[in-house]
């Protein structure tokens, strides 16, 4: 929670405390005032009656700021404020004040009121919170003071009376100028219906409010509280209450949270990046004697891959060393130790207690586009640089083997099969002997049923082509072989179909040019795999005979007792020592297998990193930053869903028989520097595909997720408690990988977007949408196969979704300008598929606040009957008051949305903020 000392404040609270309460030890002594576990300490609403202006015919226009005085520090610090409320001397405030369960308040704490007249709303940037003097000088210009007010919490707590009235005076504490009512808020709790008085229209209060609540089924989620704790941290939160269709109250509570896992998504994914890099220099290095001309190569490679991975190892090092923020603020977006970093990550939660409705929970992940700022845009992104990459690799002429991205990322898949199932198989070998050892017939069958399995996986994994291939081709890259030239020629035709096609990753046509040899023995190959199946089936046979034995000799002992003494049952020989060779023999083939495929399989990897030196160690780096970014907001998505979905058994139903939705809204304009970012961010997201997700049970405090895995698949494993994990379904106790689809909608929104569409080009955006409505549908179809049509709390909105659907279909085809139609649909459907929502724009504080300030308050109206006239009331209370500006603060330390007049008049009308909250301010 970010706070301001006021200028001379410790002086006047002085006042307020006599040198009292202090224990035995001259410690102070305060008294607790939580409730309930991880919800707000204390929260109240706020009204004035009566204000009188200094002048007489003016009319008032005042909002109240809340200061608290705490009572070990005796110091006033400015804590938030209420939104103006123009012309009238009875204000009722919709935005109220909360204390997040963190915050440091006692009975014995004194909070101050004081309320100001504003005369000039665009003087008036609300000056709430820390800001340092060269920032924001204060300045009271725009507003004058009133009159205060002070009460100690623990009276208003214990107060019988509600609300609390207390008389407003002038700062020298003799004129009276009104009265000020505090409400004291028990969200989502019963409470004694009471009526206030408020008006749609500021300028004349005339629609009169019933306030009432009634109970509810509480959300708090304490039992959620260690593992949701592991992941977030500094909450803000905000208060608000607004007016309903049919005159009464709900209230809003809106949270934002940093989450540690900022950090601990990528230092994990380094880590795995560095083993994974060191495993594969190893194996290069492992390829054994080449001819000088590949030698040299290698050198080359192996160089480049070692200074890569001191890279990798110098962030990792220095991002041990950030301990405490686990936040990155948008100004440091362009730090290199910083770029695997996500920008301003956090969870926004909106949480509405509204009158006859369950409370609800809407959460939005806001973040940064993932993008490798630090590697800067001035070549594109990573959907051009890729396709681009790829076509001039293609055409590298003789220098190096050319095998296509799929193939490469087969080699890569078979190193890793090789790297998991040889210690796998040997493990087991090692077992079935020490069965055999023991002569325990039925821990012999077991081991040797795993040992088959996992020999059949291995040996399936080489009958590929490109094993056979590969190892062709490393023969004649042996010294004393002349390397033929390429197989295959150039394709002129297809060189030009792909230059038009460089948008998209396009599909390779090109043959590999895999190299022939007259004297190579193809056969070979065969054979040493086949080995492997043989000296199993041997294995099997003799476990077979020797099983066979055993129970002849059990019969024969069974039918003569007295032969029951130890001697029959060794009839068979000694198990271990007859099967002893026999494993040796696969463990030998095996090895020779191992052998030759990794350095098959490497020698293709050689060629990968060869034809490309150093643009393709480069854009895997730039792929990496940019992959971790999206994978923490993910990662985050996903643990906060998980939590808040628990006791929905539809949700966990589809969550492990379809998967999990989750769905971007990019705000980016395709123009300049942001296309290069839209570029990134749509492979970024797109590469989240290859995430697959496990719960498990955690076994210790430390509830932290875990990734394992390499560049082409990653699974995370999060951890919950005991107690949660036995909420869960059985497939997914079970370990059930659950899969993510991710899909991104993006729509530019400021002038930048305006140039794009006046003067350049816009089918960057077209197509994305265009390619993530496909897997949108996809998914769509998936759950309707998969999920029973009872099974989910929106599933009667089938047809609506159909509607949503089209409609989203149509938009996109449409190619309207700037159409915020799509975002609204596209987040709509993600909600009615209970997906994770993501808005992001460059640094999920300016356009990113506005968005979702809108889609709340959008919310409010669709799903709780926010009264229609007061929708522009609550957006404004909500980025002038709000979580959002509080972000904006944290970002740039300034209380200003970064617009400026001529930007807001590009922005879709209800994306513009409200007057006095922005302007020019350092980003
Ligand atoms: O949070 P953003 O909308 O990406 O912030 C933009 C803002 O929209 C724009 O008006 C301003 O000129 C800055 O470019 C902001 O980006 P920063 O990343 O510099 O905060």
């Amino acid at each position: 929670m970010m706070e301001i000392k006021e200028e001379r404040s410790s002086d006047e609270a002085r006042q307020f405390f006599p040198s009292s309460q202090l224990d035995s030890l001259g410690e102070p002594q305060f008294t607790s005032i939580q409730r309930i576990t991880n919800e707000p300490k204390l929260e109240f609403s706020l009204a004035c009656k009566d204000l009188v202006a200094a002048t007489r015919d003016r009319k008032l226009s005042t909002f109240i700021q809340v200061s608290v005085v705490h009572p070990a520090e005796r110091i006033l610090t400015r804590y938030s404020s209420t939104e103006i409320v123009e012309g009238t001397k009875d204000p009722l405030f919709l935005t109220g004040v909360t204390f997040p369960p963190e915050y440091p308040i006692y009975e014995e704490t004194k909070i101050k009121l004081t309320v100001y007249d504003v005369k000039d709303k665009f003087q008036d940037t609300v000056c709430t919170s820390v800001l340092p003097d060269h920032k924001e000088p204060r300045t009271d210009v725009g507003r004058s003071f009133l009159g205060c007010a002070t009460f100690r919490v623990g009276d208003l707590v214990k107060s019988k009376e509600q609300p609390l009235t207390l008389t407003l005076r002038t700062s020298d504490g003799g004129k009276t100028v009104g009265t000020i009512e505090v409400n004291l808020v028990k969200m989502g709790e019963l409470e004694e219906g009471e009526t206030d008085h408020i008006t749609a229209d500021p300028q004349d209060q005339k629609c009169a409010l019933v306030r009432e609540c009634t109970a509810t089924e509480g959300i708090s989620g304490k039992d959620n509280l260690p593992s949701l704790n592991a992941v977030l941290r500094n909450p803000v939160c905000k208060l608000y209450r607004f007016p309903t269709s049919d005159n009464k109250w709900m209230r809003i509570r809106e949270q934002m949270t940093e989450t540690t896992l900022s950090f601990h998504v990528p230092k994990e994914l380094i880590n795995l990046h560095i083993k994974e890099d060191m495993r594969r220099n190893q194996e290069l290095k492992d390829l054994g004697e080449l001819a000088p001309h590949w030698d040299n190569m290698r050198k080359s490679v192996i160089a480049h891959c070692d200074q890569m991975l001191s890279m990798y190892q110098d962030t990792l090092a220095e991002l041990g060393k950030h301990t405490g923020s686990s936040f990155k603020s948008s100004c440091s977006k362009g730090e290199k130790m910083l770029e695997f970093i996500p920008i301003n990550l956090h969870l926004q939660r909106m949480h509405v207690h509204s009158p006859q409705l369950k409370d609800a929970l809407y959460d939005v992940i806001t973040v940064g586009a993932p993008a490798a700022h630090f590697q800067g845009f001035k070549n594109g992104g990573l959907r051009k640089l890729l396709s681009k990459f790829e076509a001039e690799r293609r055409n590298t002429g003789y220098q190096c083997i050319y095998y296509s991205p799929e193939n490469t990322a087969k080699a890569k898949e078979v190193l890793s099969n090789i790297n998991h199932l040889q210690p796998l198989i040997s493990s087991h070998a090692d077992l079935l002997l020490s069965s055999a050892s023991q002569r325990s017939p039925d821990s012999l069958k077991n081991s040797l049923k795993m040992l088959s399995e996992k020999t059949e996986l291995f040996v399936h994994t080489f009958k590929d082509q490109l094993v056979r291939s590969a190892l062709l081709a490393l023969y004649t890259a042996r010294p004393g072989c002349v390397l033929k030239k390429p197989a295959v020629p150039r394709n002129s035709a297809e060189e030009g179909a792909d230059a038009q096609h460089q948008d998209h990753p396009s599909p390779i046509k090109r043959q590999d040019s895999i190299p022939h040899h007259s004297e190579y023995d193809e056969e070979e190959w065969d054979r040493v795999w086949a080995n492997v199946a043989k000296s199993l089936n041997c294995l099997i046979a003799m476990v077979d005979r020797l099983l066979e034995k055993d129970n002849i000799s059990f019969k024969e002992g069974e039918n003569e007792p007295s032969a029951a003494d130890g001697k029959v049952l060794h009839t068979g020989g000694d198990w271990y020592e007859q099967l002893y060779p026999l494993v040796i023999t696969l463990k030998d083939c095996m090895g020779e297998v191992v052998t030759r495929a990794k350095q098959s399989m490497a020698f293709v990897l050689l060629q990968e990193l060869a034809c490309g030196l150093p643009q393709c160690l480069m854009l895997t780096l730039r792929r990496d930053i940019v992959f971790s970014q999206a994978l923490a907001g993910l990662v985050c998505g996903f643990v906060i869903k998980l939590h808040t979905g628990l006791h929905d058994q539809g949700f966990l139903q589809q969550l492990h028989t379809v998967g999990l939705l989750v769905q971007y809204e990019g705000l980016l304009s395709t123009y300049s520097e942001e296309a290069g970012m839209l570029e990134d961010m749509a492979v970024g997201i797109s590469d989240l595909q290859k995430v697959m997700f496990k719960v498990i049970e955690a076994k210790s405090e430390d509830f932290l997720p875990i990734i394992t895995g390499r560049r082409e698949h990653y699974i995370i494993e999060v951890q919950l408690p005991a107690k949660m994990f036995e909420l869960l379904p059985q497939e997914i106790k079970e370990g059930k990988l659950l899969r993510m689809y991710p899909v991104l909608f993006n729509v530019g929104i400021n002038e930048q977007q305006t140039l794009a569409e006046r003067f350049g080009d816009t089918t960057l955006q077209e197509n994305i949408n265009q390619e993530n409505l496909e897997l949108l549908k996809e998914y769509y179809k998936l759950f309707t196969e998969k999920m029973p049509p009872d099974c989910l709390p929106h599933f009667q909105e089938q047809n609506d979704l159909k509607g949503l659907l089209e409609s989203l279909h149509q938009n996109i085809q449409a190619k309207k300008r700037k159409n915020v139609e799509i975002m609204w649909l596209a987040a709509t459907i993600c909600r009615k598929l209970n997906g994770v929502r993501f808005t992001c724009c460059k640094s999920a504080k300016d356009r990113t606040s506005m968005s979702v300030t809108l889609e709340q308050c959008s919310i409010l109206r669709d799903e709780h009957q926010l009264h229609k006239d007061f929708f522009i009331r609550a957006l404004d209370c909500m980025r002038r008051e709000g979580c959002r500006i509080e972000n904006v603060l944290k970002n740039v330390k300034c209380r200003k949305y970064a617009f400026n007049m001529i930007q807001l008049m590009a922005f879709p009308k209800y994306y513009r903020p409200p007057e006095g909250t922005y302007g020019k301010a350092d980003t």
